[in-house]
């Protein structure tokens, strides 16, 4: 199992230090996406020059354009790019294939899939590396996680690995570790908390303990 930092809220020389400050505890760092709305992917090409070692996630949530759009964040230096569940399948097909060029991963974030088990099977059998269940801020607002989300991909997902996003935090980390996804995804959870080597530096350890 493995630890992924979402930087959403910060510009680049923020995300340098904040990055630098859990660098020993996380395994990728997203660029999330209000940071390439508001710096673009030389966000993503910063990050990954200050910290060639770690792998880098460009949260551009593709609904469009797949191969192109994953073309441009491979230039970039992004070593996973997110594409979204609800996009064309010919999208995230297209996002598979050019990733298979670039030697990319492609992750599928399943935000707003309303069949969730049936779209996550569809979208397992393209070749993506991760499907991720996904509760946005604006779902966090109405008191919504994802973690009966991950359990129900996990019954059907035979290829890619699992993830989950959105609002977790360092006490609800253990219920998320139970469902045994691949990959945990954390924002606020770190960089919100008041002592955020701490922090991550215990989720990593939990995070390893369910691996
Ligand atoms: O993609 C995102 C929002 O769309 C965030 O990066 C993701 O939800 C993780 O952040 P947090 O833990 O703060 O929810």
């Amino acid at each position: 199992m493995e630890l992924q930092l979402a930087l959403d809220l910060v510009d680049i020389p923020q995300a340098k230090e904040l990055v630098k400050e859990v660098e020993p505890y996380i395994d990728i760092v997203e660029i999330g996406t209000p940071v390439v709305i508001n710096e673009g992917l030389r966000a993503v090409k910063e990050i990954k020059e200050a910290f060639p070692h770690l792998k880098v996630l460009a949260d551009l949530k593709i609904m469009d354009a797949g191969g192109y759009e994953v073309m441009k964040a491979s230039e970039a230096g992004a070593d996973i790019i997110t594409v979204l569940g609800v996009s064309d399948d010919s999208t995230i097909q297209g996002a598979v294939a050019e990733a298979r060029k670039q030697n990319k991963k492609i992750m599928v974030d399943m935000i707003n899939v309303k069949n969730i088990e049936e779209r996550a099977k569809q979208v397992d059998t393209f070749g993506v590396d991760y499907i991720c269940v996904h509760s946005g801020y604006d779902h966090q607002a109405a008191g919504k996680n994802s973690f009966e989300e991950l359990s129900a991909i996990k019954r059907v997902v035979k290829n890619a690995k699992t993830a989950i996003a959105g609002g977790i935090k360092l006490e609800t980390l253990p219920e998320v570790i139970q469902a045994n996804p691949d990959l945990v995804i954390v924002g606020g959870g770190i960089t919100g908390h008041a002592d955020k080597p701490f922090a991550a530096a215990e989720m990593q350890k939990l995070v390893r303990q369910g691996s």
